[in-house]
């Protein structure tokens, strides 16, 4: 099968389409390193994407539980203190319980994010080929098309991690659009206009909740340094033929501060929740906000990095647009004394992003990777 032939097309950006049979300038390995390719390759079936038993999706990409906390931004940033305090106090509550929450009122408008996430369609429509050119070699920034396929874990998604800074963007979409000079422009500028609030947005939430726990705003955003994994990610789950059998993305918790994640109208995200897993309603008016395992560990287990998975279907493609909030990947991090109490003794030990990532990647991305930064992993 072509790379992208279940690409719908329609509702792509208004920009000129990119040539798909431009010549690139260097020559791409094109052995397949990740599932996705291998599968349009024709070298991996559906059915080597099956799951155990226990790991199918019980629950379909259409069915939500609209019991997640909503918290209004506008209200946070502008209103009578009496409003602001109780969407704090919701969101923290929320941070500590769910792991997940919904932003409304943010401020980032839809018609950018949606610019965006047609950009990335058009990018998944590419050859695959074209998208190789920036294949992430070891899972970390371009091209993934899937999990790696010596993992266990077969992922049914494509993705494209990019790394926020101009420099690094401006490399990436210059070596996927050589000649088309005018697209590539747009891609960037549009990416640039989309990551600067995303950016602001994660560390206002980030300082609310610190200050929410009684810590200085900035004790955790000052720790963000040149070295930080911002980063964005653009999800493909393409249909399936037995959508009941696969995930597009496992359980798993994000590695980083915080992530923002806006997804089409299709459905398909879901977070586990008291042991069970809860679908996440599609909304263009608002973000689902995450926490990650960095700042779980940070604050003592006191914030919770839900796990979270994307479900697939046999009708359409779906799309999720994400922005991870990162601080320094090598400082050594730990817990504020503040937040280490009789009640609650300090339950991680220091800790390096990059080490966690680490941990995280060779472990095919485990459910409940922060555990492994427990000083008593068993406890
Ligand atoms: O596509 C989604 O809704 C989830 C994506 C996700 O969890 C991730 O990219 O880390
Ligand atoms: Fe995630």
């Amino acid at each position: 099968m072509a790379a992208g032939a279940a690409v719908t097309q329609s509702e792509d950006s208004g920009h000129d389409k990119p040539n798909a049979q431009i010549q690139l300038e260097k020559p791409v390995d094109t052995s397949p390193l990740y599932t996705m390719q291998a599968f349009f390759d024709g070298k991996m079936k559906v059915e080597d994407f099956a799951r155990s038993e226990q790991e199918r999706p019980s629950v379909p990409h259409y069915v939500f539980d609209d019991t997640l906390p909503v918290i209004d931004i506008a209200a946070i940033k502008e209103r009578s203190s009496e409003e602001r305090e109780a969407n704090v106090a919701k969101m923290l509550m929320a941070a500590r319980s769910w792991g997940f929450f919904r932003i409304i009122n943010h401020d980032v408008p839809v018609e950018l994010v949606k610019q965006v996430e047609a950009n990335g369609k058009q990018f998944f429509a590419l050859p695959m080929e074209r998208k190789l050119s920036v294949r992430a070699p070891d899972f970390v920034f371009g091209y993934t098309g899937g999990s790696p396929i010596k993992w266990k874990s077969k992922w049914w998604l494509e993705g494209l991690m990019i790394k926020v800074t101009d420099e690094a963007l401006d490399d990436m979409v210059n070596q996927v659009y050589p000649h088309e000079k005018e697209f590539a422009a747009q891609f960037k500028k549009d990416l640039k206009s989309f990551f600067g609030p995303m950016h602001e947005l994660s560390r206002f939430i980030v300082e609310e909740l610190t200050e929410g726990l009684g810590l200085e705003r900035d004790t955790y955003t000052r720790l963000e340094t040149p070295n930080s994994n911002c980063t964005g990610r653009m999800n493909h789950y393409p249909v399936c033929s037995d959508p009941d059998s696969v995930l597009g993305i496992p359980g798993h918790a994000d590695t980083q501060m915080l992530a923002i994640l806006y997804q089409d109208d299709v459905g398909g995200l879901q977070v586990l929740k008291d042991g069970e897993w809860v679908g996440i309603r599609p909304d263009d008016n608002s973000f689902i906000v995450n926490i990650g395992d960095t700042f779980q560990a940070i604050t003592n287990g006191i914030l919770h990095s839900a796990s979270h998975r994307a479900v697939v279907n046999s009708k359409k493609d779906r799309y999720s647009t994400v922005y991870f909030y990162g601080i320094d990947n090598s400082i050594t991090l730990t817990v504020p004394p503040g937040l280490i109490t009789e009640d609650r003794p300090l339950k991680y030990r220091p800790f390096t992003i990059m080490e966690h990532r680490k941990y995280i990647v060779d472990n095919e991305v485990p459910l409940d990777a922060v555990r492994h930064l427990q000083i008593n992993p068993e406890a």
